[in-house]
């Protein structure tokens, strides 16, 4: 319309008065907009037009609390709500009261964090996004607050990847009972894990009592110190939205109406068996975070040995969707209050985090809690978006600004080795905490400042989540050598790679056991015949703590063989479903016990949407290009001798490797290289953070893009 009428070659977006985008003309007709309402036609500039705030004073766009009841824009179906912005001192970005308005009309995918939205009769598993369950707990250690930071940086290591010293599914169990067994082993390699973007471990020490009635209450004393965790459900909350994601799209597919489709694609009745399903998974992500957090503060503790007598003082979600009744809006039916990046105001004592670089506070809230939605700030929130933090990166003495980084104007001290993360969370990105805490008066009264030491974000050597294990196990002697093969870090830019494989060199008849020590869920292995293998009674394969989430596409492709006999065989454990590689051979006579007619084994690893390919014995290289493993024609075998091997079991047990067997690839660490194309940095990660696109491959995988 807009174009026909003004002849606008690209009339791309229209506002109605106010700066509410007009997303779907067909508004138009299912709103009530009066006759004489004012629409602006933009090619792509945002809303300059004035706007009114809730006193009626005219202000230019964007900048404050707006009116929707001025708009003159009701639909029956779907009335905006009422919009209130708390901050007054703090900034809030044009952009996101724009999609707060345009949320109070109709909650769409796009949605400011720290805010909280209460509907009646439907609910928005979109507003709470993947990391259902984020939140912060904090607990009193009995660490003394003159502990050196750099004490902590030293201890804090191998905190990634799975938790080895206990059973996280024993764990899960005992703190939520048998409805986690449902979860299976699913997701258990991120239990206790911090994972990426704000999330964070901080110890604290007290830098005020404000209140000392409720200090004392709470355990507050100058002489301890604290540790803050910041986490959620990590892939399983991603699961539950996926969930809900696909049974809107089926039902979005069958709508009739266009006001009902709408409706449909975001929201939920949640009396409904679909909403009822879904809240029920979202519970369970919500315990899976919180259980997440206090294993986190376990490990964390348990390096500084002080674990045992550590007191949790609060836990508190802060993504989440809940239901309360609220009487003044109906005694009779609850109200759902979601929350995006707000912390409850209805549920004792809260804590709003700084940055880093800035004082936490911990507040109670008090005073009457109902216009502020029963939430409070969750955070400072961001001032500048990630990636212009990023750049102000300094590309010159690049060392020096990273040093930089990890301590704070108040001495404390980061551990993060991301490089780009370091300066994504730098402190100046994050607004003033005092600011915040001001526009919270009515509603909160402080409890105590607390002063970062040490942030834990996290590093990237040693990250057991990157580590296969090869054990290989001789049939008599038990466990005669273990190798962890290290994927150095699964990011893109390093190169994933295993240093060697030894699967050659394992002594015949000997179990080798593969253990997944590991969240990259993506990573895959296969075993396959070998060409022309040294002969002996077959080596069987065991796989340990593997699901069915490690092993990708490729094992959906039969990998293509050698001519030898394969030598894989049925362990105990094996990989799920078809996809253990022994499934992929017609003849299966090589099982646990062994056949005599096996020889050796090509083996072969990979990393879908990163790179590693290993080929022990093999006479292929293998690539990954997209998802799927493609033979590297222009790899030739090199040699590999075993006298510079070091470790046991080369050789025992009569077999051993034969010279010229190929040790793996992959990258300058590795003693063999291998290039990667540019296929391998494809971005494929469904992990990705939508505001966040200048990183590739793998290096999202760390990072919880929705992690409020
Ligand atoms: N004390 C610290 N606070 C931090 C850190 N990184 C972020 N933050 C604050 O926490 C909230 C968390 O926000 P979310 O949206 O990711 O849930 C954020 O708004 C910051 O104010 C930190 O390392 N230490
Ligand atoms: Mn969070």
């Amino acid at each position: 319309m807009a174009k026909n009428k003004l002849r606008l070659k690209k009339a791309k977006i229209l506002y109605l008065s106010q700066g509410v985008e007009l997303k779907d003309p067909t508004w138009l007709t299912s709103c009530k907009i009066s006759q004489d309402s004012l629409i602006f036609v933009s090619c792509g500039e945002g809303y300059v037009g004035q706007t009114e705030d809730s006193n009626g004073t005219a202000t230019t766009a964007n900048n404050d609390s707006l009116n929707l009841d001025s708009l003159q824009l009701n639909s029956e179906e779907t009335p905006p709500a009422t919009v209130l912005v708390l901050a007054k001192k703090s900034f809030v970005d044009p952009d996101a009261n724009v999609q707060l308005n345009r949320t109070a009309m109709l909650p769409g995918n796009q949605h400011p964090i720290g805010a909280t939205f209460i509907t009646q009769k439907i609910i928005y598993p979109a507003l709470i996004g993947n990391d259902i369950g984020c939140g912060m707990a904090v607990y009193k250690t009995r660490l003394s607050s003159t502990i050196k930071p750099q004490k902590i940086v030293d201890k804090l290591h191998h905190l990634e990847g799975r938790w080895t010293e206990g059973d996280p599914h024993a764990f899960l169990i005992s703190k939520l009972g048998d409805q986690h067994t449902e979860t299976g082993k699913a997701h258990l390699d991120q239990l206790g894990t911090v994972g990426g973007g704000n999330h964070f471990a901080e110890f604290v020490v007290v830098e005020t009592l404000v209140d000392q009635e409720l200090c004392n209450k709470f355990g507050l004393v100058h002489t301890n110190t604290y540790l803050i965790v910041h986490s959620g459900s990590r892939k399983y909350g991603q699961t539950v939205l996926d969930y809900a994601n696909s049974m809107q799209n089926n039902k979005a597919a069958t709508a009739t109406t266009a006001a009902g489709k709408k409706q449909q694609q975001f929201g939920i009745d949640p009396d409904s068996e679909i909403g009822q399903e879904y809240l029920r998974q979202h519970d369970l992500a919500c315990a899976w975070a919180k259980t997440n957090r206090e294993l986190i503060a376990h490990r964390v503790l348990s390096r500084l040995n002080a674990e045992e007598d550590a007191e949790r003082i609060l836990d508190i979600w802060h993504n989440n969707v809940e239901r309360k009744i609220i009487e003044n809006v109906d005694p009779e039916k609850p109200c759902w209050i979601h929350r995006k990046g707000a912390a409850p105001s209805d549920r004792g004592l809260v804590v709003i985090p700084g940055s880093r670089g800035h004082f936490s506070y911990l507040v109670m809230p008090q005073g009457e809690q109902g216009e502020n939605g029963f939430s409070l700030a969750h955070g400072a929130g961001r001032l500048l978006p990630r990636a212009k933090a990023l750049q102000k990166r300094p590309q010159s003495s690049k060392q020096a600004s990273i040093s930089a980084m990890q301590t704070t104007n108040l001495g404390s001290s980061v551990i993060c080795e991301d490089t780009d993360l370091l300066f994504e969370e730098q402190p100046d990105a994050y607004k003033e905490i005092t600011d915040i805490i001001d526009d919270l008066g009515p509603y909160v009264k402080v409890v105590a400042i607390l002063r970062p030491i040490c942030t834990y974000k996290m590093r990237k050597e040693n990250r057991s989540a990157d580590t296969v294990s090869v054990i290989y196990l001789n049939d008599t002697n038990g466990e005669i050598a273990r190798e962890d093969a290290p994927f150095n870090t699964c990011f893109a830019s390093e190169r994933a790679f295993i240093r060697y494989s030894y699967l050659n060199f394992a002594p015949n008849n000997a179990t080798i056991n593969f253990y997944s020590d590991s969240s990259c869920q993506d990573f895959v292995f296969g075993l396959d015949g070998y060409y022309g293998g040294y002969p002996g009674p077959a080596r069987s394969y065991r796989w340990v703590g593997w699901t069915d989430d490690y092993l990708g596409d490729i094992f959906d492709k039969e990998p293509i063989r050698g001519q030898g006999e394969a030598a894989t065989g049925a362990g105990t454990n094996v990989p799920p479903d078809g996809k253990h590689p022994g499934h992929l051979k017609d003849d299966d006579s090589n099982s646990d016990n062994g056949g005599a007619k096996s020889s050796s084994s090509t083996f072969f690893g990979g990393v879908i949407g990163s790179m590693v390919i290993l080929s022990v014995g093999g006479v292929a290289f293998w690539k990954i290009a997209g998802k799927k493993l493609v033979e590297d024609k222009g790899k030739s075998v090199l040699p590999y001798h075993r006298g510079s091997r070091s470790g046991g079991g080369g050789g025992g047990g009569g077999g051993g490797g034969r010279d010229g067997d190929i040790l793996l690839t992959a990258n300058d660490q590795g003693n063999n290289s291998f290039e990667l194309g540019d296929e391998d940095l494809e971005d494929d990660d469904e992990d990705e953070d939508e505001n966040d696109h200048h990183r590739s491959g793998r290096q999202e995988r760390y990072r919880d893009d929705d992690n409020v």
